[in-house]
């Protein structure tokens, strides 16, 4: 049998512990990781909800966005959830407080921030999830809206009142709601097989 996947959970801020809790669940291994070299050798990276601004801003010092960016090149999986989702976009509307400020990238969506309307429109709602066998929960807090696909490489795995809720692209798989708030560890199994199963075929990390 293979070992569990090792993946890492950005713990500048956020839903950290409760990312921990679902992936320990499906049986990963897991790293907080608030420094580049903590990122080594990583199976997969979940990028967690909370505030995109406020993450950008801590990972500035030691440079961890383009460093993110340059493990997922060389292999490593990326989960991003809500906050998480607009660090991996590659396209963001309502920029403010985020100009200036690495981020991830690498996934062909356009999102918009806060698009779903302000903390008190937070709502959940039941949603199929492609390759998950029972609907989910979906709790969507101060959420970002997928506008737009830009690329035939991106999968809709879920769409919500209308628009992609759930994406997945290659090895990073991303969503607008908060799948580490519910007991479903739906997500967290599908994205620890995704990293798993792409260990093979990374290369090995480059030497310092
Ligand atoms: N729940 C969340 O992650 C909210 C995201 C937050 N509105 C942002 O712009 O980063």
């Amino acid at each position: 049998m293979n070992p569990a996947p090792v993946i890492g959970v950005l713990a500048l801020q956020g839903a950290v512990a409760e990312h921990q809790r679902a992936l320990h669940a499906v049986g990963a291994t897991t790293r907080l990781v608030r420094r580049p070299a903590e990122l080594e050798n990583l199976d997969g990276l979940v990028v967690p909800g909370g505030e995109s601004t406020a993450m950008a801003r801590l990972a500035a010092s030691t440079n961890l966005m383009p460093a993110i960016r340059e493990h997922h090149e060389q292999g490593m999986a990326v989960f991003g959830t809500c906050a998480g989702l607009i660090l991996l976009a590659n396209d963001v509307a309502d920029e403010a407080g985020l100009q200036g400020f690495d981020r991830i990238g690498g996934l062909d969506v356009a999102v918009r921030r806060n698009a779903y309307g302000a903390q008190l429109d937070s709502f959940e709602e039941q949603l199929e999830v492609r390759g998950l066998e029972a609907p989910m929960t979906a709790v969507f807090i101060r959420a970002p809206i997928i506008e737009q696909v830009l690329s035939d490489d991106v999968e809709v795995l879920a769409e919500a009142r209308g628009t992609a809720a759930a994406v997945c692209q290659g090895n990073l798989v991303a969503t607008s709601f908060h799948p580490e708030l519910t007991e479903d560890t739906g997500l967290h199994r599908l994205f620890a097989e995704i990293a798993e199963s792409r260990r093979s075929r990374r290369r090995p990390a480059l030497s310092p």
